[in-house]
């Protein structure tokens, strides 16, 4: 009786398990016949291969991934790859499929012609998820993402980045702080400067209320951002071992920077009540958070405040300081990286800080008008130089959500479209992009502001510092008018810079990209 038993349970598993083995493998060819005549119909050809020793777990690109990474050498060995295996190649990484690509065609189709074919990939919400939480625009997709993406719109409008009152408020405080430490030390390190100045004035505008690092010295705030920041790239590269090795002092800075921000979720909810037990000046706006008809608050001098703008589309605390956390970082660390940057390449090029003070002499001293600002062609160009040659966000990923094409990479040429499968991830590369001979010119590494007198319109798909398509940067405006402000107002109260740093410029790359060894200078008073 027992073995009749014992006979029919092994007779159903094993009938269960052929069903399951020949519905996967019809599953298979059927998905194969079908990719196959899709690949026909748009014409695509193999594409180059990354010489994977583990083609299953991808263990050897990913140790020479961390090893460039350790190094800080990791944007000069992304682009050596590109020289061995062309613009656009394949590789496997830690299990998944990676296609890599600094293609100008290929970041038009990922960020507008084919952009609801990708999206935001599960590497970036697994490293920067602790830091920036669930409900952030920046780790969000579809219906979601639109709804945030509505809800910040207002808050850069027009009259935040031309409130130059505003900036000279903040930029006044930084110069102040700067010469402090440049004349009791007799140099001083603009970074850190740069980081402080841009948590006050993203806070003031975003917040209503400025954290005033440049005047109070909060220094455990700063250190913890950029511990903060530096843990999530370290997540990004290590991924689910992230989880095993463990990090207690990027968990220790989240946990105080989420704290810090929370006086800030107390101000959105008890600005809700207000205005809930007031009739406030308010006007419709598109849709809220709970996708509801929401209201657009504004502030006594006409500005809309994302605080409010949030706090009036949601109870929810959790995504007040979500949203509230992502946009701090999202306007600090960009733009003091960008100064920082610059600021390096000034302190090595006294020809290029003298044409610069040449150019603003016409202020005679004073301070200028918006219109004024943008006018300064030669300060347009050092800022866009300084993105394209140290971009601030130099490696960015997506991921295929459906079977797909990109348009080139593939043939022996690499022009002709690549199949790309659903759930396959995308790394695009813009250090690399930036410094394509091939698009740039010979002097394609040199920092030649020069250049961007012969380029029409900022050079398109070939130029990606903001990214591109519905979900580029919406600070891109704000950031290279803080910028302009900042670097016209030091190069007017200092008449020359001395670099104090022989070190090359080397990548530091957490949420962003900037010189690790800061911009260290002595300053000249004018
Ligand atoms: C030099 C300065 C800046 C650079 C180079 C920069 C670059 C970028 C890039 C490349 C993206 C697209 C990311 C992606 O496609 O995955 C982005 C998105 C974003 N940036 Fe910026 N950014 C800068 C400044 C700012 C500032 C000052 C703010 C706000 C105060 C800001 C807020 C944002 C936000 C909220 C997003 C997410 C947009 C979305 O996902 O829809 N950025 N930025």
């Amino acid at each position: 009786m027992a073995d009749y038993r014992l006979h029919t349970i092994f007779y159903i598993l094993t009938s269960l398990l052929s069903l399951a083995v020949l519905h996967w493998t019809v599953h298979k060819v059927l998905l194969s016949i079908s990719r196959s005549k899709f690949k026909k119909a748009n014409n695509c050809q193999p594409i180059p291969k990354y010489p994977n020793k583990d083609p299953i777990f991808g263990y050897d690109y990913w140790h020479a991934l961390n090893k460039a990474a350790e190094s800080r050498t990791l944007l000069s060995w992304l682009r050596e790859q590109y020289r061995l295996y062309g613009n656009t190649y394949y590789a496997r990484l830690q299990t998944a499929n990676v296609i890599s690509t600094c293609d100008p065609e290929n970041l038009k189709a990922m960020h507008s012609t084919k952009f609801k074919d990708f999206a935001i990939d599960s590497r970036r919400k697994f490293a920067f998820l602790p830091l920036l939480g669930a409900h952030s625009v920046l780790l969000a997709n579809g219906a979601a993402w639109e709804h945030k993406r509505a809800m910040l719109k207002p808050s850069f409008s027009r009259s935040q980045y031309t409130n130059l009152p505003l900036f000279e408020r903040h930029v006044g405080h930084l110069i102040e702080a700067v010469r402090v430490e440049n004349t009791k030390k007799g140099q001083v390190d603009l970074a850190e400067f740069f980081l402080c100045l841009t948590v006050d004035i993203t806070s003031e505008l975003m917040y209503g209320t400025s954290i005033e690092l440049l005047t109070n010295g909060n220094k455990d705030l700063v250190r913890d951002m950029t511990q903060s920041a530096e843990g999530g790239h370290a997540r990004w590269l290590l991924v689910f071992l992230a989880n095993i090795i463990g990090n207690s002092t990027f968990s220790k800075s989240v946990s105080k920077v989420r704290n810090f921000m929370k006086r800030f979720v107390d101000e959105a909810i008890s600005y809700r009540q207000h205005s809930e037990s007031r009739s406030i000046s308010a006007k419709p706006t598109a849709r809220n958070f709970e996708g509801q008809q929401g209201t657009e608050p504004l502030d006594v001098k006409g500005r809309v405040i994302y605080l409010q703008q949030l706090s009036l589309g949601t109870r929810d605390r959790k995504a007040i300081l979500d949203e509230l956390t992502t946009i701090l970082f999202a306007g600090r660390d960009t733009t003091a990286a960008l100064l920082t940057n610059l600021f390096f390449v000034l302190a090595h090029r006294s020809d290029i800080y003298d044409k610069l003070r040449a150019e603003i002499s016409v202020l005679d001293g004073e301070r200028p008008t918006f219109e004024q600002l943008k006018g300064f062609n030669y300060l347009q160009s050092c800022l866009n130089e300084a993105l394209r040659l140290y971009p601030v966000i130099p490696i960015n990923t997506r991921m295929a959500v459906v079977d797909t094409t990109l348009p080139v990479g593939g043939g022996p040429k690499g022009q002709s479209p690549i199949f790309v499968s659903a759930g396959t991830n995308i790394a695009f590369h813009v250090t690399a992009l930036h410094r394509r001979k091939d698009l740039w010119g010979e002097d394609a590494e040199d920092f030649l502001p020069e250049r961007w007198e012969k380029i029409q319109g900022q050079g398109a798909w070939m130029y990606q510092p903001f990214g591109g398509g519905p979900r580029n940067c919406p600070g891109q405006h704000l950031s290279l008018a803080e910028a302009a402000y900042t670097v016209l107002r030091i190069v007017q109260e200092f008449s020359m810079i001395t670099g104090r740093d022989s070190e090359p410029w080397t990548e530091l790359i957490a949420l962003t990209c900037t010189n690790a060894n800061g911009a260290k200078v002595t300053l000249t008073e004018a």
